[in-house]
């Protein structure tokens, strides 16, 4: 492996002195974490941590509370002195201990009961992963209060933002519209935590960013308006930091579900590609800006004799050369819009290309289509495609892909495996 493809990966380091614990972390970590993205290094003891940090820099630690030379937690002590996010296993509960740990800053306390509690430890650091990129906004006027949500979300890794009211917390969401959740308290200066809700929902819906409402105690029906107004949910004050984590997880975990769905009715089930559902939604766009001057190209192309390359080589192998075609497609057009539009046509939109550059590309990929095949097994499958090109807006931009079909049928015509434009 090159240095820089090992030095890409994040490294996470397992302490753990019992063999069969570390047999079933072991097998959970090599089911769950993919080798390409995750380094891991298992040490027995605190001496070996130290020497294993000493060394290198980890992304996260998985760490039993009781080892030989470190009977007292003093190894998680020693890994939040190195800034490393902590992940601590133990064997027994202890009210207490969770307590003061959960204070010193850990990232979660797992108690050793089933392989479940493993699995769960192991996903923590998947979460960390998913978090690196997150932004989130604390909206507090209490500097205090601001700054303690600051150092939790911290903790879990989280890229946080902080506002002191609502007019500012409008500002930062407008400067960072990839924010995906606002923890906001009600009562600021300038704009409160509703106005501030109730304005954030006319541009953002709960799918795509969420909102958790603070609400001290004593004024009990502000976390059911908090929820009228528009958030996702909603936090009493004070909180224990594994309450705030819980939420802000639930929330986040809600959101990447449903974007998760949206992404796979976007998708083509085979290649991956987008489909034509979704060609036809991102196209509107930019068929709207094509009307207003910027330059719109549209190939459609299609696999030559693919009703006898199937004929040929079977189903299967047909199968893997539309994936291949995805493949390829995604590769060289990962700037553009790329789609299956069913069987064995497909897509590319291209904004911002005249028909001389946008024939230029389909003649390359053409090339690289033709002389690029596919193992199926033993079997290097091969095969050609035509293209249709087109830069005639006509009314709309359904008319765009009829024009460019009818020009790759002219392409099929004249002998297949080339490429045709407006003439
Ligand atoms: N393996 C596979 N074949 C498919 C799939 N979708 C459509 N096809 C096949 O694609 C073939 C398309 O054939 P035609 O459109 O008649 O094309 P052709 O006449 O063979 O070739 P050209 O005239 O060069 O377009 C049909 O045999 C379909 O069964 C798919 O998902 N997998």
């Amino acid at each position: 492996m090159s240095q820089s493809m090992s030095s890409q990966k994040k490294r996470i380091l397992v302490v753990e002195d019992s063999p069969i614990v570390l047999k079933i972390i072991r097998h959970i970590i090599h089911q769950e974490l993919n080798s390409k993205h995750y380094h891991v290094d298992y040490a027995e003891s605190l001496a070996e941590a130290q020497a294993c940090v000493a060394e290198h820099q980890y992304f996260a630690a998985l760490a039993d509370l009781n080892l030989p030379d470190a009977p007292d937690g003093e190894v998680v002590q020693y890994i939040l002195s190195n800034k490393i996010p902590c992940i601590v296993l133990t064997g027994s509960y202890s009210e207490e201990r969770r307590e003061k740990l959960l204070m010193m800053g850990i990232v979660d306390y797992v108690v050793k009961e089933s392989r479940f509690s493993y699995a769960y430890a192991v996903k923590l650091i998947q979460r960390l992963s998913l978090n690196e990129h997150i932004k989130v906004l604390v909206v507090e006027d209490s500097t205090t209060a601001r700054k303690y949500l600051r150092t939790l979300l911290e903790q879990h890794l989280f890229q946080v933002l902080e506002a002191e009211h609502g007019v500012q917390a409008l500002d930062v969401y407008r400067a960072h519209p990839d924010i995906r959740l606002i923890i906001t308290d009600y009562n600021m200066p300038e704009m409160d935590g509703f106005e501030l809700v109730r304005q954030i929902r006319t541009q953002s819906d709960k799918s795509d960013l969420a909102i958790i409402g603070l609400s001290s105690m004593e004024k009990g029906a502000l976390s059911a308006k908090f929820i009228k107004n528009g958030a996702n949910d909603f936090l009493q004050k004070p909180f224990f930091p594994e309450e705030l984590h819980c939420r802000v997880i639930h929330n986040l975990e809600s959101i990447e579900q449903i974007q998760a769905l949206n992404e796979a009715a976007n998708r083509d089930y085979l290649t991956n590609l987008y489909n034509r559902r979704y060609l036809y939604s991102a196209g509107e766009e930019l068929y709207k800006s094509a009307q207003q001057g910027r330059p719109l190209a549209v190939a459609v192309m299609d696999i030559d004799h693919f009703k006898s390359f199937n004929d040929s080589y079977g189903h299967e192998a047909g199968d893997a050369m539309l994936v291949h075609m995805g493949e390829l497609l995604s590769e060289s057009f990962s700037r553009f819009v790329t789609a299956r539009l069913g069987g064995e046509e497909f897509c590319v939109l291209l904004p911002g290309l005249s028909q001389t550059q946008a024939r230029t590309l389909m003649d390359q990929f053409r090339l690289r289509f033709e002389d690029e095949g596919v193992y199926l097994g033993d079997n290097y499958l091969q095969a050609t495609i035509s293209i249709g090109v087109t830069s005639y807006l006509g009314h709309s931009l359904d008319s765009m892909l009829h024009h460019a079909d009818e020009l790759l049928y002219r392409a099929k015509e004249m002998g297949r495996n080339s490429v045709v434009g407006d003439v």
